[in-house]
């Protein structure tokens, strides 16, 4: 399952684990961010990325301590972030066969790389032009089995004998022809294995997706492959903890979190939510974003405030990256050309990690979860008359504790 990974050297770029020994301090550095400014400079990180065909490829290995009971579990995870190839203005035929040739051409690198389990953006076959609200994006909407997206990708899936999740606009021809944003997970034969229904849909400007569909219905699917347990959080998803707690509580080994993103909202997030997930849950996150600013045809409001009428949403900043149950991550891709990220992660780093058992189950956080605790509180909040447990200070002036009190009672 492990060939080499292809890059500019041949070989694939260790990540650095978190440190298992007691505190030593930072090699004499007084922060983190100092000793990561002389050590990790820009120039380096570039040098790693080798282009092919105009995009960049990195690869990066995780390794987990070898255990006397169990193989290595190594899966090779592969992410592609790629931008829309034509002007939106095209007739949509253009632009998605466009966008098919473009994909087509990474995931065969990926297939070549010796992948085994790849995924794509956000609705990767189409713009992300839900930010207009017009009506006629709808056209890009396709069956999850049936559709021209899933035909690709099951030939590709074969030949390669990958599993490919493949996040869609679906539209579901057996329900009223209703669309959701939907991740298709083809297995290694080609086959459907089943799709998962974003679960949580923005309704802030300007992403406004909630006027093309609505919540999921698929719940928190694990997919079973025959590399491993896989799971997909559809984009902003990934700001809500329990949404990551539900696909770990499932038994999810590597979670999935295709999206498309602009960095003006959410770029300071990037780096600490996948992260926080892995390291939460103990598995691995592989948190994908598109590239490039996508031109629509007609001027649109964004409902930003200050901001008139105006054609894009800025810049998709890419930087798609893989993090791990132990803390570590791979870096990540460029922030603004397309590529395809690369990364081996031994499986048995998320028991190593969880569990709480032995001496190789590290952290224990699944054992400790206090899971009724959280069930009980969950049940009460969601009940009409909830009172929040606040317990207010005796030694408060009556108009600050009079508030604390209505508060309590819910006025
Ligand atoms: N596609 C999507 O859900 N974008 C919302 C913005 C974000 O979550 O970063």
């Amino acid at each position: 399952m492990s060939a080499p990974v292809p890059t500019s050297n041949g070989a694939s770029h260790p990540v650095e684990h978190a440190p298992e020994a007691l505190d030593e301090g930072i090699a004499g550095y007084t922060s983190v961010e100092a000793l990561l400014e002389d050590n990790l400079p820009q120039d380096k990180l570039e040098a790693e990325a080798v282009e092919y065909g105009g995009f960049d490829v990195q690869s990066y290995a995780f390794t987990a301590r070898r255990e006397q009971l169990r193989e290595p579990r190594v899966v090779r995870l592969g992410l592609i972030q790629h931008g829309i190839q034509v002007s939106t203005s095209k007739p949509y035929a253009v632009q998605r066969e466009a966008i098919f040739t473009r994909v087509e051409e990474l995931v065969r690198m990926a297939g070549q790389a010796g992948v085994n389990v790849l995924c794509l953006q956000e609705a990767w076959p189409m713009p992300f032009a839900f930010c207009t609200r017009e009506r006629e994006w709808c056209e890009f909407a396709e069956d999850a089995v049936t559709g021209p997206s899933t035909a690709l990708l099951s030939s590709l899936a074969v030949q390669y004998r990958m599993v490919i999740i493949s996040p869609i606009l679906e539209r579901d021809s057996a329900h009223a022809d209703v669309i959701w944003n939907t991740a298709v997970v083809i297995g290694h034969n080609g086959n459907v294995i089943g799709k998962h229904r974003k679960n949580h849909i923005p309704r802030i400007p300007p992403f406004d997706e909630s006027h093309y569909y609505m919540e999921g219905d698929t719940g928190h699917p694990v997919f079973q492959t025959v590399y491993g347990r896989v799971a997909v959080n559809i984009c902003y998803g990934r700001h809500h903890p329990l949404n990551w707690l539900a696909f770990g509580l499932n038994g999810a080994e590597v979670v999935f979190n295709p999206s498309a993103t602009i960095g003006a909202l959410s770029e300071p997030m990037w780096g600490v939510e996948a992260r926080n997930a892995a390291i939460a849950n103990s598995y691995f996150v592989a948190a994908i974003n598109r590239v490039g600013t996508e031109l629509y045809p007609h001027a649109f409001t964004t409902g930003v405030q200050g901001q008139g009428p105006r054609q894009d949403m800025g810049p998709f900043y890419g930087s798609s990256y893989v993090a791990a149950p132990d803390a570590s991550r791979t870096p990540g891709l460029s922030r603004d050309r397309e590529g395809l990220l690369v990364v081996d992660a031994d499986l048995n780093l998320c028991q190593q990690a969880r569990g709480g058992l032995g001496v190789r189950d590290r952290w224990g956080f699944q054992m400790t979860a206090r899971y009724p605790l959280y069930a009980q509180l969950l049940g009460d909040f969601i009940k009409p008359g909830y009172k929040p447990q606040v317990v207010v200070d005796p030694t408060l002036d009556s108009s600050a504790s009079r508030k604390a009190a209505d508060c309590e009672k819910g006025r």
